[in-house]
């Protein structure tokens, strides 16, 4: 089993390869989110560091999250280029911690979320792009990863904008530069930042 550890990963998380299951998810749910609609994207689950990645302190004072981190690109990434999956604790609205900066929906529907506070991969440093680019240069797109031996797993996939949505970022996202999403309006406002009210 790989056991490395992407650099600088923090010694308080859990470096997880997929997804935790919470025990309070229904029969019927967890069997939803692990059966793949015939048409739904594929990917090859590969457990250990992404090698499209590099997890990197932000020393610039300028930078919104400045003292923490962000994930940046270790090679040119193309539009549309899968980087990375989401993982984390599944879990509930129940059980969902409303003060948590890492939890990401990942069906609505069924009132499911994944929480990388205590347990993720690279993808929980993604920041958002305000205050820190014009533009995100990525976003999150619904998954199946593909867990071998008949197993699926439905994530929230992170890929390079396409040419079509992004603009003048048509060039993908170069090696060193900070992969950005848009964790959306409903993120800051919860966090009363009304300012950033785009
Ligand atoms: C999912 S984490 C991203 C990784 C985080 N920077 C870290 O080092 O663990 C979300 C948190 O990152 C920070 N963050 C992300 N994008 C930001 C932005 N554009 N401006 C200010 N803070 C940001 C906020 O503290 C937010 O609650």
């Amino acid at each position: 089993m790989n056991t490395a550890k992407p650099s600088q990963w923090p010694e308080n998380v859990e470096y997880i390869f997929s997804i935790k299951y919470s025990k309070n998810v229904r029969p019927e749910t967890l069997q939803a989110l692990i059966t793949k609609p015939n048409t739904a994207t594929t990917v090859k689950h590969t457990p250990g560091p992404c090698p499209r990645v590099r997890i990197k302190s932000i020393t610039d004072p300028s930078h919104p999250a400045h003292d923490q981190h962000g994930l940046f690109a270790s090679q040119h990434l193309a539009p549309s280029t899968y980087i990375i999956s989401y993982v984390g604790y599944l879990h509930t609205k129940d059980e969902a911690d409303s003060e948590s900066n890492y939890d990401l929906s990942l069906d609505r529907e069924l009132g499911i979320g994944v929480d990388a506070t205590k347990h993720g991969n690279e993808a929980r440093f993604i920041n958002d792009y305000r205050g820190i680019s014009d533009s995100p240069n990525a976003e999150f797109r619904d998954i199946w990863v593909d867990m071998g031996g008949g197993k699926c797993e439905k994530r929230m996939g992170v890929y390079v904008l396409g040419a079509g949505r992004s603009g003048k970022k048509a060039k993908g996202i170069a090696k060193g530069e900070e992969i950005l999403v848009s964790y959306g309006k409903g993120f800051w406002k919860e966090r009363n930042k009304e300012a950033w009210d785009e």
